[in-house]
């Protein structure tokens, strides 16, 4: 199977799929070619079973839609423009519905059904990585993690019970209010460190972490390469870096937005725009030109009798990618 996803990405990266939708914007087209040729992705067989996760309440709280907006920055006294990842139109989608968070029949019933299937995932590859023992209850003891558009906290907080020291970021206040808050009623999560900023100004910042996770965030940021570029930064040499998203394919169309937001209605309608999905060769190349390598990528499939997602090597809808930073800065 490990083979088949290989064939498969070596197919697309013979140029005939050629992610044209990187080439003016983001990528020069004759930097991707350069890259295809140049570079060989290992992807390897994933496995590993789903933990439980603990009991959704649901919450609410009345307060005020708030963004970041503010993107200059103050380099020896003088203020500079920074390049920032945000996406208002994008974030105004989320504060409208933020209350929702904790909600598991709302707006994020997906995110929560998918949720002990990516756990699953992240914990195989990273105790993998890190030499951690899978089996204990607490595998990521001694390890900074990051959240990367955290939002309501429902990845942070299992990944705190799972022993790492979290910090989880994102761009709307109105989040980072409710994951505090709903984070705050458990000793084993109230230490997640809550904070309403984007990857790049912890990276001003100097901050450095074990595992970087970005999961459903690059599809709405402004610009995916300077996004990955602070994803990378926040990294530790040797680190994990982990991304997440939907591929742009006519099945993600007609599932993650005809079927998603018009005919079940999971998803309020536009959550998703089809040209701001990425491709999981647009997501590597974007990665290795950071100076991470995917090491390891997964599909999840959702099983529509089940309601219960399933790790896959289909990756024409959902993936995530595993990448290592490289050892030298
Ligand atoms: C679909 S949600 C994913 C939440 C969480 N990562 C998960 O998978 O459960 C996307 C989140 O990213 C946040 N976000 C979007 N752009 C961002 C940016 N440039 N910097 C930080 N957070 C951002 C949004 O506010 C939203 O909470
Ligand atoms: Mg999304």
């Amino acid at each position: 199977m490990a083979a088949r996803l290989l064939t498969r990405l070596r197919h697309h990266a013979n140029t005939a799929n050629l992610p044209h939708f990187l080439s003016p914007q983001l990528i020069p087209r004759r930097e991707i070619l350069q890259r295809l040729s140049l570079t060989t992705i290992q992807f390897q067989r994933f496995s590993d079973v789903a933990r439980p996760l603990p009991k959704e309440l649901t919450t609410s709280e009345e307060t005020p839609p708030a963004i970041l907006s503010e993107t200059k920055s103050s380099v020896n006294g003088a203020r500079v423009s920074i390049k920032s990842s945000l996406n208002e139109a994008e974030l105004a989608k989320f504060s409208a519905i933020a209350e929702t968070w904790w909600d598991a029949e709302g707006p994020f019933k997906p995110l929560h059904a998918l949720n002990p299937t990516r756990l699953a995932f992240i914990r195989s590859t990273l105790c993998h990585h890190f030499r951690k023992d899978p089996d204990c209850a607490r595998p990521f003891e001694g390890l900074k993690f990051v959240d990367v558009g955290c939002g309501g906290g429902i990845l942070s907080e299992p990944l705190a019970r799972m022993g790492a020291t979290v910090t989880g970021v994102d761009a709307v206040d109105k989040n980072i209010k409710i994951a505090r808050l709903h984070a705050e009623s458990d000793p084993a999560t109230s230490s997640i460190e809550y904070l309403c900023t984007t990857a790049e100004k912890l990276v001003e910042e100097q901050r450095q972490f074990d595992a970087v996770l970005a999961l459903e965030v690059i599809e709405h940021v402004a610009d995916p390469a300077e996004f990955c570029k602070s994803l990378a930064e926040l990294t530790v040499p040797n680190g994990a870096t982990m991304v997440s998203t939907i591929n742009r394919t006519m099945r993600a169309y007609a599932t993650a937005i005809v079927a998603a937001e018009y005919i079940l209605q999971w998803l309020p309608k536009g959550t998703h725009e089809w040209s701001k999905f990425l491709t999981p060769e647009e997501v590597a190349l974007i990665l290795r030109r950071t100076s991470v390598t995917v090491q390891e990528m997964a599909g999840f499939v959702y099983n529509p009798l089940s309601g219960k997602w399933l790790l896959s090597d289909d990756i024409s809808v959902n993936f995530i990618a595993f990448g290592t930073k490289s050892s030298e800065e």
